[in-house]
């Protein structure tokens, strides 16, 4: 099972901070939304444009399923994997950190990233609309919450580490 699950919205820092905290940990780190890309061969933004937002989420359901439960370092879910409700089933369990950013922050972060599907149009709006339906899923599979705000992702690693009360390898 993953030492820690990280959690949160597009460009909150899941990847970046991942990468940190597993390299403090001294073991690896895996990404939901990268095992998609390999497995399919194709980009998220394809898969998106091609078949759909559901058999993307279908595609990640078992993405997940499978780290979950192949994974022993840090795992970094996408960001809308929280929407299905047997993957926070899943998720009960395991060490799982939100991390969270407020609107300002997640414009700055991913406003005009075009291979973020979700948010290429009117970022400003449509990042209110997908907290509003996400906020209360990602605090209810979280074992911490962290918030980025106004931090380097370092200080968002030392503040996850603390969280969860976990010591560096
Ligand atoms: N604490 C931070 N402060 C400032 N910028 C940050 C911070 N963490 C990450 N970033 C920057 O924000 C962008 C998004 O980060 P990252 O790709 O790690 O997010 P993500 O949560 O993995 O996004 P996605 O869900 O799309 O995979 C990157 O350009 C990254 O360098
Ligand atoms: O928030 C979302 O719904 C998404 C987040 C990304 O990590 C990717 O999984 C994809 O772009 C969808
Ligand atoms: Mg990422």
């Amino acid at each position: 099972m993953p030492a820690l699950v990280l959690v949160g919205p597009m460009g909150v820092g899941k990847s970046t901070v991942g990468r940190l905290l597993a390299e403090r940990l001294g073991t690896g780190f895996r990404d939901t939304d990268e095992d998609i890309v390999a497995a399919e061969g194709r980009s998220i933004a394809d898969i998106f444009v091609g078949e759909g937002e559901s058999a993307f989420r279908a595609i990640e359901k078992r993405a997940v399923r499978d780290a979950l439960a192949g994974h022993e370092g840090v795992l970094a879910l996408g960001g809308g994997a929280v929407l299905d409700a047997e993957t926070r089933a899943l998720l009960a369990g395991h060490r799982v950190v939100y991390l969270s950013m407020d609107v300002e922050e997640a414009v700055r972060r991913t406003g005009l990233n075009v291979a973020r599907p979700l948010l290429s149009v009117n970022p400003r709006k449509q990042w209110r609309e997908l907290m509003e339906a996400r906020r209360h899923l990602y605090e209810e599979v979280a074992t911490a919450v962290v918030a980025t705000d106004g931090r380097t992702p370092e200080e968002v690693t030392r503040a996850a580490l603390d969280a969860l009360e976990l010591k560096e390898a």
